[in-house]
């Protein structure tokens, strides 16, 4: 019988002996393989973390004791060795098995979001409850990626944790080296410099192995070795960031070797004060596609041929590689234009521009209030950076958006990915705030556009604006077919006319599905015309004529429905005493069940025939009445 079906409960794995832990460890790679190459996921992370995973499952005493995982896309071994081997099929499906840890799911998982660089401020606020309950026997563990250190929130915590060296938290630092790319900057460069320890490490183990067969003489030479340890540590190594912070630090331990994991998470777990475990792995371990794969060792994939690593279902065009290929060929003729990533460069397109124009790109880290900061000393400077991000991350720099870059009044452009519902990477990843968010934000000038022209023609609009924030999104996936316009008015593009009472504003990449849903509309006798506004933040007094002289408007918008871009419309012509009547169509559930994105936008009412349904029961109860 496979090792891994004797695995119930983390209590299993503390019965295996070393030669079945390695053998256990061969089967989940292999789980993991087969598995991931059907659904999609993280695959390269998990791989990285099987046999750290095992050993934090043996040395402690989940769920008594707490073990949280920073962004939880690498949870899937945690997942394995808490009785959900079955589930894995209908991983990231809806009504399946979440990418993440989830409380529905198991009480061995605690934080249900994917957000970078929160789990030790999880764990501080934890290791304070636990003082004031008295249960001082429950230890607190949580695993944070070395680019989930280099966000700010994570230093936050930091800050707090080492000041308690009475409130005892175990922090392992998942060390691979990597966010998507190689994780950047000075800490990375500590850490780098941390893991050469390994071959001080190294060299004591082999120095204490060598001088054992010396015999009484071979122990005094070690012993005094050992005593001048920290002295040659200081001399050999550079003297660890943590220890100066208060924090012990342990390591670097290879996060490979599960008897040397353990060693050093006994030795943590009996500290009794705030404690690192500095753990070296590898992203992809065990799986030849992903250890040769340079651009990010597998982090997050689609389904895959298992055998070669190929991506089953490659996506054409993406909105990523559009921009990306767009802003390359900006830059040739504005050399006032940088670029930004917050750890993502792939994701966002940028890989193209990092190539082309090394010295105006930069990688922050998973920093994102820090890139849109950093932004505005840029475009003090003169330059007109453009920041890319993911509208879900974006979330965090809101307040670098307005205080930074609005009340400046400095042009920086935002390009939000991932803008909208995103769907299989659960509810914490869906872009939907954006249109709500920046709406409050004064000044601020918003695009969304529909189409590959529209997206080249926006952009580039956004770039000339010296004097305001702008910002640029559109959704996860393919560009798809271009939507030509009829004709344009004062920014507004008609896209479909009819003389009919009826008038739908299609936000961005939903204008494909608006005109899809008048034309059910006709075929139920309902005449549409139907506008894409283009610029969503201001709108433009030529939307507003055009509603005025229709007796129903429907906005349809991938976003929050509350605050977006129809509850906009929706006051400036009741401001302006426009008796139209208008219904908003977006996203009401902010956190939507993990999903395909059309299973999510079906279930909020934005596929064509809902639509075409609201334009109709709209019309009737506008005659009805
Ligand atoms: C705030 C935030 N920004 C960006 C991301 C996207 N993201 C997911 S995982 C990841 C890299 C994480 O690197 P690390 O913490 O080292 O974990 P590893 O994948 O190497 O195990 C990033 C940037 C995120 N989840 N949260
Ligand atoms: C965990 C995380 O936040 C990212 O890895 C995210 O899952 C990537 O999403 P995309 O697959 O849309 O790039
Ligand atoms: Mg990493």
């Amino acid at each position: 019988m496979p090792l891994l079906e004797r695995i119930n409960e983390p209590a299993d794995l503390r019965q295996l002996s070393p030669a079945q832990l390695t053998a256990l460890a061969e089967e989940i790679r292999h789980f993991l393989v087969r598995h991931v190459a059907k659904t999609g996921g993280h695959l390269g992370p998990n791989l990285g973390v099987v046999e750290l995973t095992l050993a934090l499952h043996r040395t402690f005493d989940s769920p008594r004791d707490i073990l949280l995982w920073d962004v939880g896309h690498q949870a899937y071994v945690h997942k394995l060795v808490t009785g959900r081997a079955a589930e894995f099929s209908g991983l990231r499906q809806r009504g399946g098995l979440s990418g993440y840890p989830s409380r529905s799911e198991s009480a061995h998982d605690h934080i249900e979001h994917s957000h970078a660089s929160m789990a030790l401020s999880y764990a501080d606020g934890m290791a304070k409850a636990r003082g004031l309950s008295g249960d001082s026997g429950r230890h607190i563990v949580a695993v944070v990626g070395d680019g989930a250190l280099t966000g700010g929130a994570a230093w936050e915590a930091l800050n707090s944790i080492a000041a308690a060296p009475d409130r005892p938290v175990v922090i392992i630092v998942n060390d691979n080296g990597r966010s998507y790319a190689p994780t950047v900057g000075g800490l990375a460069r500590h850490l780098a410099a941390l893991r050469t320890h390994a071959g001080y490490e190294q060299m004591l183990k082999w120095g204490k192995r060598a001088l054992d067969g010396a015999g009484p003489a071979g122990h005094t030479v070690y012993r005094a070795l050992h005593a001048a340890k920290q002295g040659i540590k200081d001399a050999l190594a550079p003297q660890a960031l943590f220890e100066d912070l208060g924090l012990k630090y342990l390591g670097p331990v290879d996060g490979h070797d599960i008897a040397a994991l353990e060693e050093a998470l006994e030795l943590a777990k009996a500290c009794h004060a705030p404690v690192i475990v500095h753990c070296i792995t590898r992203k992809g371990l065990g799986y030849r596609p992903a250890e040769e794969d340079e651009t990010d060792h597998f982090h997050g994939i689609g389904a895959i041929d298992p055998l070669t690593g190929s991506q089953l279902r490659p996506s054409g065009l993406t909105w990523s590689a559009a921009f990306g290929q767009e802003l390359v060929t900006v830059a040739a003729e504005r050399p006032d234009v940088v670029a930004i990533t917050a750890a993502m460069p792939g994701s966002v397109g940028l890989t193209g521009f990092a190539t082309e124009y090394p010295a105006r790109f930069f990688d922050v880290g998973i920093a994102e209030q820090h890139a849109v900061g950093s932004a505005a000393g840029l475009a003090m400077a003169g330059l007109h950076p453009v920041v890319a991000l993911y509208g879900t991350f974006l979330n965090r720099a809101v307040d670098q958006v307005l205080m930074d870059l609005a009340l400046h009044r400095l042009g920086v452009t935002l390009v939000i990915d991932r803008a909208g519902v995103t769907g299989d990477d659960g509810p914490s990843h869906n872009g939907v705030w954006d249109l709500a968010l920046l709406q409050s934000v004064p000044g601020l000038r918003m695009a969304a556009p529909r189409d590959l022209p529209t997206l080249h023609e926006e952009l580039r609009e956004a770039l000339e604006v010296a004097d305001a924030p702008t910002a640029i999104r559109f959704p996860r996936g393919a560009v798809g077919p271009g939507v030509p316009p009829l004709r344009r008015a004062d920014g507004v593009d008609v896209l479909r006319e009819s003389p009919g009472g009826v008038l739908v504003v299609a936000v961005g990449a939903l204008a494909r599905t608006a005109l899809e849903a008048a034309d059910l509309c006709a075929q139920r006798g309902v005449e549409t015309t139907v506008v894409d506004p283009r610029w969503v933040k201001p709108l433009s007094p030529e939307l507003l004529r055009l509603a005025a002289r229709h007796q129903v408007v429907v906005t349809v918008e991938d976003g929050l429905r509350t605050g977006g871009v129809g509850t906009v419309l929706l006051q400036e012509l009741a401001d302006a005493g426009v008796t139209a009547d208008v219904r908003v169509l977006g996203v009401t559930d902010g956190f939507p069940e993990q999903g395909t994105r059309a299973e999510v936008l079906a279930e909020a009412g934005l596929t064509a025939r809902s639509i075409a349904d609201a334009v109709v029961r709209a019309v009737a109860s506008r005659t009805a009445a």
